[in-house]
């Protein structure tokens, strides 16, 4: 097997991992979390650094983080879960080995309860009476049978500091202990949390010691400097493709990428090209072939077969790819509306890939993304656009998209599906002997033979730490990680573990980095990712400058802001973003409105803020723009962002309330985070914070000020207190810089004068801002146009103007 991943030292890297969890005492977790009594000091925490001397000094960083991180993502498991559900099971076989108890619960009702779930086992049930419990302790589901769990447990002792490993005697353990050798005693149990993916992180975090490159990700340097006769090169045709569809810095990241340069470190700013850029990568990488091969002048007359009809060679590919047969399923399968954060299908159709023989250096490439929605955009970006081969033609390669959730868009790549049409295709007794279950194994060997065949496999950065790497007969030669600045460092090692020969990371550390659920961690830099550290340390960083989503008006304040004013805007951004509403400066390109009269109120028991004004306003502008523009009135052209939850809410409710219909029919609301990586034309931004005494919370992280200011194509409208902004560096900046170009808008009550015919006269745009429009696009029937609100949902005291409530079309979405 080429992937050994060292099962024995991983699996004594997961003992420790379960001896320290397993061991913790639930109730003291709970306690020091709620009062905040554990020390720092205490745990042993040490800030993440840059560079790290060696392993132990890197284990000694990040090891007792990823605890702190473990122990809160048990607390809020406590806290998720709405109604404590206790099960009850009754130990049936019970043994000890390796300083765990390993035993068999037999019960008729396991619940949601699955593999690698964290279980609380307690003699008595407890929750709300404060009763506290005798005997509990915590259980690992290694197996869920329909019966039967087999469970493991650490009865020895409880390690509260994991960098002295000091084993604390604990009575309650001691009492489980002397029960649970007890067969045919009943217990009770509660599902906390998942323990999977941050198992899987603790074992590539402490597999660095064996990485090729190991010393690379602990210096964040590279001491080799490949000579030129280690690069790859490709072929003319695929270059000249190459040179003509991407920019220059996007080229200059693909030339990085042919370097065989161990780590490629792009960045891409918002809207800068990052899925083309990995996609022109991708057919780089993958056609590319060793210089001293183009040296010896054997590339250019690259051997090619007959010429077959486009039948024929559709014929060779689906032998070669059984399991794809039929029309394209994708085609069948996307969602109507094309947005949705995804890409169209349409005209995409199976093309035959022409495999000749420069191919014998083809490299295996594992593509990972934090998220499943991010996994599956690059895979649909991919399905619907191909890639090209070393002639410049473009096909789809053989991939496969594996681990839970895919988007119901790119079904027909998904491992599930595959196997599913492998066991169609294979002759009746053997698929109905796998039909029956007897073929778990069988459907393992469909699997790995699957990602064996494929070319690019999918995995989000979790599952390609799941045992089904582990039946791999070809390692991966390269891994590319998207949104790589949104994983925490030992994340970003998962896939890293099977030892590529080369990394990209892909991503932007000016945008949001990962959740860390631990504010502990988080304040000790945990949810610094691999890429940032990398990029701070000074290693060279690929950084696309060229944007082409937003307007100049939208680019230039993020541009100075947060890239050294390197961001430039593509051919022909400028008309394509210039919109009718421009007409009227309050309805952008870029716009700050200064609601100075506006109140944050904290509702009780909530962290979250929301702002009555602010929503009050945004409603009103909203409704003026969808009155004028009836083309807005869709979720994939309008936004309104919030960086708080509950104001997300109360925009929902309103919006309910004021329109009669559900928002999201006819608007996207959504937290800032939930937006990274997303476009609409219009953003309405609520900034909530309103006091000057309180500062203005996570509103200053200038990351979520980033993303939230950099989502729209057309318009972005900043709805905020200027005073209490102006508090913050950023923020006063992003004021002046609205001020200086005449688009701050100070705003009083009552709100509705703003949108007043005599006051939107009096922000008519210049002419010039319109230039470029045709005279569709200036249809003045547009204006005026009645925003349909059916007659008993009008609310009663309205400010939006005479012209609603008549609306003859029963509801807003259309
Ligand atoms: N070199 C280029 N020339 C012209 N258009 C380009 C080029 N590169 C990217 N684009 C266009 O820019 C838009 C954004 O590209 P893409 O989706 O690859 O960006 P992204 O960086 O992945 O986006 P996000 O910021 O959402 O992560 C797309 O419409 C794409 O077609």
């Amino acid at each position: 097997m080429a992937i050994d991943r060292n099962l024995i030292e991983e699996e004594g890297c997961l003992h420790r991992f379960y001896k320290i969890v397993l061991g913790w005492d639930y109730i003291r977790l709970l306690k020091e979390s709620s009062k905040n009594t554990a020390k720092e000091k205490d745990l042993g925490l040490k800030q993440v650094k840059d560079t790290y001397k060696d392993v132990d000094d890197y284990l000694a960083t990040f090891e007792p983080l990823l605890f702190e991180e473990v122990k809160a993502q048990i607390i809020q498991g406590k806290d998720e879960e709405e109604e404590t559900e206790w099960k009850m099971g009754i130990v049936v076989q019970c043994h000890e080995t390796d300083g765990f108890h390993l035993l068999e619960l037999f019960g008729e009702d396991w619940g949601s309860v699955s593999q690698n779930d964290l279980l609380l086992l307690s003699k008595e049930k407890f929750g709300d009476d404060k009763k506290r419990p005798t005997a509990y302790a915590f259980a690992l589901v290694e197996h869920r049978l329909p019966d039967k769990l087999r469970l493991r447990m650490h009865l020895d002792g409880e390690i509260k500091r994991v960098d002295t490993n000091e084993v604390t005697t604990s009575k309650t353990l001691l009492k489980v202990r002397s029960r649970i050798m007890e067969q045919k005693v009943s217990w009770h149990m509660m599902k906390i949390c998942s323990l999977s993916t941050i198992a899987r992180e603790y074992v590539a975090m402490r597999s660095i010691s064996s990485l090729p490159y190991k010393d690379l990700i602990l210096k964040a340097a590279d001491s080799i400097h490949n000579s030129e006769d280690q690069a790859w090169r490709i072929s003319k045709p695929l270059m000249e493709y190459i040179q003509t569809n991407h920019n220059t810095t996007q080229l200059e990241a693909i030339r990085a990428g042919l370097s065989r340069r161990k780590f490629v470190l792009i960045q891409g700013p918002p809207g800068t090209g990052k899925t083309q850029t990995i996609l022109g990568l991708l057919s780089a990488i993958l056609h590319a072939t060793p210089a001293r091969i183009h040296t010896k002048g054997k590339i250019s007359e690259i051997k090619r077969g007959p010429d077959l009809h486009i039948e024929d060679k559709k014929k060779q590919w689906l032998n070669a790819s059984p399991w794809l047969t039929g029309i394209n399923p994708r085609d069948a399968k996307m969602p109507k509306d094309g947005d949705d954060g995804f890409f169209p299908t349409t005209g995409n159709e199976l093309k035959p890939e022409v495999v000749n023989s420069s191919r014998k250096y083809r490299v295996r490439v594992l593509v990972c993304a934090p998220s499943n929605s991010a996994l599956d955009e690059i895979v649909l970006r991919l399905l619907s656009t191909g890639i090209r081969d070393e002639n410049d033609r473009s096909y789809t390669p053989k991939i496969v998209r594996i681990g839970l959730k895919a988007h119901h868009s790119v079904q027909a790549v998904s491992m599930d599906y595959l196997v599913e049409q492998k066991l169609a295709g294979m002759d009746f007794q053997t698929a109905d002997k796998q039909k029956q279950g007897g073929g778990a194994r069988d459907r393992d060997t469909i699997r790995a033979s699957i990602m064996d065949e494929s070319a690019i496999v999918f995995s989000t950065l979790s599952f390609s730490g799941s045992s089904l790497f582990t039946k791999l007969n070809r390692n991966f030669d390269i891994v590319v990680i998207d949104e790589a600045a949104q994983a925490v460092e030992p994340a970003t090692l998962v896939p890293l573990a099977s030892g590529c020969k080369q990394v990209f990371l892909v991503g932007d550390p000016v945008q949001l980095p990962a959740t860390v659920i631990s504010p502990v961690a988080e304040k000790f830099g945990y949810s610094m990712s691999l890429f940032k550290r990398f990029q701070q340390a000074g290693y060279p960083v690929q950084m696309l400058k060229t944007q082409y989503r937003m307007h100049p008006e939208i680019r230039s304040f993020p541009s100075k802001e947060f890239y050294d004013g390197e961001l430039e805007d593509g051919l022909d951004v400028k008309d394509r973003t210039k919109r009718l509403w421009h007409k009227y400066r309050c309805f952008g390109p870029f716009c700050f409105f200064d609601i100075h009269e506006g109140k944050e109120t904290q509702p009780s028991g909530s962290g979250s803020w929301e702002n009555v004004d602010e929503v009050d306003f945004v409603l009103l502008m909203y409704h003026k723009l969808v009155s004028s523009y009836p083309e807005l009135k869709s979720s994939s052209r309008l936004a309104i962002i919030s960086p708080y939850r509950y104001q997300v809410k109360l925009f929902r409710t309103k919006f309910k309330e004021k329109f009669g219909v559900d928002s999201e029919k006819v608007v996207d609301i959504n937290t800032v985070d939930g937006f990274q990586g997303r476009e609409k034309d219009v953003a309405i931004f609520s900034c909530v914070r309103a006091s000057k005494e309180r500062g203005i919370g996570f509103v200053a992280d200038f990351r979520r000020m980033n993303v939230g200011i950099t989502r729209a194509r057309a318009s972005v409208l900043v709805v905020g207190s200027a005073d209490a902004l102006r508090k913050d560096e950023h923020w006063k900046n992003l004021i002046t810089s609205a001020e200086e170009r005449n688009c701050l808008f100070k705003v009083s009550k009552p709100y509705a004068d703003f949108f007043s015919d005599d006051s939107l006269a009096s922000m008519a745009a210049e002419e010039a801002a319109l230039d470029g429009l045709g005279p569709d696009d200036m249809d003045p029937d547009a204006l005026g146009y009645d925003l349909p609100i059916e007659a008993d949902q009008a609310p009663p005291d309205d400010d939006y103007g005479d012209d609603i409530g008549g609306g003859d079309d029963g509801g807003m979405d259309d």
